[in-house]
């Protein structure tokens, strides 16, 4: 069965999905009012010869207006507008091109489309529509040929509406009526309706032309070749992309051409008989067609549309208010004998303008089309099956990345033995060098590829890993440029000279101070004697003498990393000197401390001096005057907190110290020191004995007031005492520093002689970056890596949790903490590899004060430090205890609940929130967090352990002494 379809139903399978122009590259449908374009031809011949005149004038392309008589009254509206008006000049051509043109062809892109004319008898319909049929066959034809990649299929049907009967223009076989069958899903479909494929535009065109010749014509007193029916021509178009056989889609749609019947009145065209029978049945059918358009014009939910009251609404649903694109042509006689019809005309057109319709591109797949194309596939792969091939192109290639992948496997495993072989080789002749080189015991601090004893398994995986990053850094600090370590070893000389400098100054002031205090008792005498002979040998400590000039710049020449040796070897000579003068400085404190508390105290003399004015205003004056003074703290800390400025600075305050003595105690002074040339400091100046009821040794002569003089320069004595014990410390903490930063140069040093004795090419070394030149970047990957790696060390090693916490909280990944960062990886390591070396081996004998380093010892101070935070813990109130016990899964009743808790600290290196818990509750603990701000230079010095001077040290003590520094 053949039959034809609404526009929306083409003659497949239909595409639900929803649809837009392809224009738009989408599938919704997109809502679009009917294109109304209105025609008005030229008074033909009757007209004219009836001496008709023109009542209807173009205004524009757009309006149309009607033209009154002479004594014409108008009550009915003159003025009309369209999507386009066109003129009695205008050609058939334009009309197509400017009103209908862009919706006939949206029939190529699968959306539905139809043309009408309206109007009444003769006014030009067929006139028009076969030009505009004409014109849009050759665009179609153009537009295939424009098209290659797409495949056209192109069928025609015809029909015409008379008397309310269908007849298949195409076949005058199928009967004068055919039917109208409703297809829920296609729509309204015309029964047995030919549908003629096309083969090219020729056939079209000749095809069309016998649907027109088979239409019913007839004439009338208007029109000697009257349209007595509808026509309607019907392409389908239906196109596929080409190239994608597998493609089983197609746009598909309905361009319609409809030829209406002329709308005429029984009394104009004289009709009787025949002619009268058809004029109803016509006007009948547009009537509908008028019902429908005017109620569609409305809205569509307006109720009821009557599409099925004619057979001409019916097979044009979908082109009235449906999926498609429409477009009305209204044609029209200007004569004024017509005047009413082309009135009615001109209303029709004027609500078909207000019609919307909801045209969707319609894909389809085709069944015939999926048919086939599955039993293609089908058939393909019964082939595969049956008969695999080998010359399958796919599996061929397939074999041979096949080979090729193994062939490159085969490479890359040829490479890596050589690389391993050539690695080992290295290795080995780099260890025999270095035996040669340097003493068996520095070898054993720096030769990192040393082979562990295999004491913990845990302990030497972490070892592996660590051997491997520090071989790593041993490559990037290797190209260091001897240079400029011996630079770096310069500027440290320098500071140290400084150092040495103020601390001379230092001395001086302590001398001073002790000169004034001469009167004090023997304990004191003894003490002060001590301390000028400790002040003595501290002055004859003097930094070694430079033997190489680094300002003005060194003159680098290559023989400059033979140098590294004698460095070292003066370096060794410098450490002592150092260590010299940090155990003098120990000394000096100590006796300092003896002084302190040898002196009456302040609190001997309160109660006496409560109501002494003078007391309260020295004092202020004092804490004015006394840079030194601790209670002086701005500028103490100016004073201290320069390690590396200039001399001048530090001296200007030292000056300034002792220029402030002057003024505010110059009598007192003066007294003191004539009193203090003359006297032994056991005797008073009257003889008088210094176990007088007073108690004081200061008594003085009565002439003066002794007493108050006393307490006055007793109270400035002690501060400035106090004060100096403090810079001592200071000149401590930085002591240590210096020997810090010495200690990674002389690694680098040795690690440089190391790689040089390996062969490595030093020549072009001083183009290579310095060592602390990191990108942001890059610094913080390696910060990260290497705090990881300490971490992991720390726990290793068991080292002291406090100095953990403080490392963990001071270093967070500054530039500036990338000495610290080395330092410490480097002690670690060589603790790690020694605690593995010795294993659980009885320790060497002490040296000295000295911990020896081993892993027993390392256990019994961390748990001696553990212990000591457990008492701590008491710092806490009973609710913040009983949060963390909680927090931390330790049982609250329990005798051990602190230790227990303490124990959890610091024993997942793995879990960085577990690390920066355990940093924070320690630091509490130990009150880190109290002193705010704690220098990231006395890093090593500012906590003090409850029994041992600086257990976490260890190593490093042990490092300086194989290394004989
Ligand atoms: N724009 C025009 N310019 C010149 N001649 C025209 C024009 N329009 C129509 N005519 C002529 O007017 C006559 C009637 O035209 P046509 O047959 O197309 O009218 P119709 O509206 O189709 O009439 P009917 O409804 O009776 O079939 C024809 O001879 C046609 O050539």
């Amino acid at each position: 069965m053949t039959v034809i379809k609404t526009p929306g139903t083409p003659a497949s399978k239909m595409d639900r999905t929803p649809a837009g122009t392809p224009q738009h590259g989408g599938h919704r449908a997109k809502e679009e009012k009917i294109v109304v374009t209105v025609r008005l031809r030229p008074l033909n011949k009757r007209e004219q010869s009836a001496k008709d005149h023109i009542s209807w004038q173009c205004l524009d392309d757009q309006t149309i207006v009607y033209k009154p008589g002479p004594l014409e009254r108008i009550a009915q509206p003159a003025m009309f507008t369209f999507d386009k008006v066109f003129g009695p000049e205008s050609l058939t051509e334009s009309v197509y091109e400017e009103g209908v043109k862009n919706v006939a062809l949206s029939a190529l892109m699968g959306i539905n489309a139809t043309i009408f004319a309206y109007g009444q008898t003769s006014s030009g319909k067929t006139y028009t529509m076969r030009g505009i049929t004409e014109k849009a066959v050759n665009d179609i034809y153009m537009h295939i040929l424009n098209t290659p990649e797409r495949e056209f299929r192109i069928k025609i049907s015809g029909l015409e509406i008379y008397n309310e009967n269908v007849r298949d223009l195409l076949n005058s076989e199928s009967g004068r009526n055919l039917k109208l069958l409703d297809d829920p899903e296609k729509g309204t479909m015309v029964e047995k309706l030919v549908e003629e494929s096309v083969s090219d535009d020729q056939h079209l065109r000749k095809l069309i032309s016998v649907c027109e010749a088979q239409r019913q014509v007839g004439e009338t007193a208007l029109n000697d070749t009257s349209s007595r029916s509808h026509q309607i021509i019907r392409l389908t178009i239906e196109s596929t992309l080409r190239e994608s056989a597998e493609c089983v889609r197609s746009y598909v749609a309905s361009l319609n051409f409809v030829d209406l019947a002329g709308s005429e009145r029984a009394s104009q065209t004289n009709a009787d008989g025949a002619r009268l029978r058809e004029g109803c049945h016509i006007n009948l059918s547009l009537m509908t067609l008028t019902t429908v358009i005017r109620k569609l014009s409305v809205g569509k939910r307006s109720g009821h549309i009557p599409y099925r009251d004619s057979k001409l609404t019916r097979i044009l649903q979908h082109s009235l208010g449906g999926n498609a694109r429409t477009a009305i042509i209204c044609t029209l006689s200007p004569a004024s004998s017509h005047v009413e019809q082309t009135r009615n005309t001109l209303l029709f057109a004027t609500r078909a303008k207000e019609v919307t319709n909801s045209a969707q591109v319609n894909m389809v797949v085709s069944e015939k089309q999926l048919v086939k194309h599955l039993q293609k596939e089908v058939a393909r792969l019964e082939a595969e099956l049956r008969t695999p091939d080998p010359s399958n192109e796919k599996d061929l290639k397939i074999r041979q990345m096949e080979m090729e992948i193994e062939e490159l496997r085969r490479q890359r495993d040829l490479a890596k033995t050589e690389v391993d072989d050539l690695r080992r080789k290295l290795q080995e002749d780099q260890r025999l060098k270095i035996s040669e080189l340097s003493s068996p015991v520095a070898k054993k601090c720096l030769s990192f590829s040393a082979v562990l004893s295999p004491m913990e398994g845990k302990e030497l995986g972490r070892g592996d890993r660590n051997r491997n990053t520090m071989g790593r850094q041993t490559m990037r600090q290797s190209s260091t440029a001897p240079f400029t370590l011996m630079h770096e070893i310069r500027k440290l000389e320098h500071l140290q000279e400084q150092l040495g400098d103020e601390a001379n100054r230092a001395l001086e002031i302590l001398q001073k101070e002790v000169a004034c205090h001469r009167l004090g008792n023997q304990d004191a005498a003894e003490t002060i004697a001590k301390l000028q002979a400790e002040i003595r040998e501290i002055r004859s400590v003097k930094p070694a003498p430079k033997k190489v000039e680094v300002s003005g710049g060194l003159a680098v020449n290559k023989s400059v990393s033979a140098n590294l040796k004698d460095e070292i070897t003066r370096l060794h000579s410098q450490g002592s000197t150092i260590a010299d003068l940090e155990e003098q400085l120990e000394n000096v404190q100590k006796s300092i401390d003896k002084l302190v508390m040898s002196l009456p105290t302040n609190n001997d003399h309160q109660e006496a001096d409560t109501d002494s004015p003078l007391k309260t205003k020295s004092q202020a004056k004092k804490k004015k005057l006394l840079p030194l003074a601790s209670s002086n703290a701005a500028n103490r800390q100016n004073f201290l907190r320069s390690p590396c400025s200039p001399l001048s600075a530090t001296k200007d305050v030292v000056d300034n110290d002792i220029e402030n003595q002057a003024p505010q105690y110059d009598d007192v002074v003066s007294t003191e020191t004539q009193l203090t040339e003359k006297e032994t400091p056991t005797k008073s100046e009257d003889g008088g004995d210094i176990s007088s009821k007073e108690g004081t040794p200061y008594r003085r002569s009565s002439s003066v007031n002794m007493r108050k003089m006393q307490k006055m320069f007793q109270n400035a004595a002690e501060e400035n005492v106090r004060s100096i014990k403090a810079y001592v410390t200071e000149l401590k903490e930085r002591v240590a520093k210096l020997q810090y930063q010495k200690q990674l140069l002389v690694c680098q040093v040795l690690e440089l002689e190391a790689n040089e004795a390996a062969g490595y090419e030093m020549e072009n070394e001083e183009d290579l970056p310095p060592i602390q030149q990191e990108s942001p970047a890059s610094w913080q990957a390696i910060f990260r890596e290497q705090r990881q790696q300490i971490i992991e060390l720390w726990d290793v090693c068991h080292v002291s949790i406090i100095h953990r916490t403080q490392f963990y909280l001071l270093f967070k990944g500054d530039p500036a903490d990338q000495i610290y960062m080395e330092v410490e990886l480097r002690r670690l390591t060589w603790l790690q590899q020694h605690l593995a070396e010795i294993g659980n081996a009885s320790p060497a004998p002490r040296v000295g004060n000295e911990p020896t380093v081993s892993l027993s010892n390392s256990l019994r101070e961390l748990k001696r430090e553990r212990e000591f935070l457990a008492k701590r813990l008491k710092r806490l109130s009973e609710e913040e205890r009983e949060a963390l016990y909680i927090k931390w899964e330790v049982p609250l009743e329990g005798q051990q609940r602190r230790i227990q808790f303490i124990n959890k600290l610091w024993r997942n290196p793995h879990d960085e929130r577990h690390v920066q818990e355990s940093a924070e509750i320690v630091a509490r603990l130990v009150g880190l967090c109290e002193s705010g701000k704690i220098s990231k230079e006395m890093f090593e010095l500012n906590f003090v352990l409850p029994s041992n001077k600086n257990p976490w040290m260890v190593g490093w003590n042990q490092i300086t002494d194989l290394l004989h520094l």
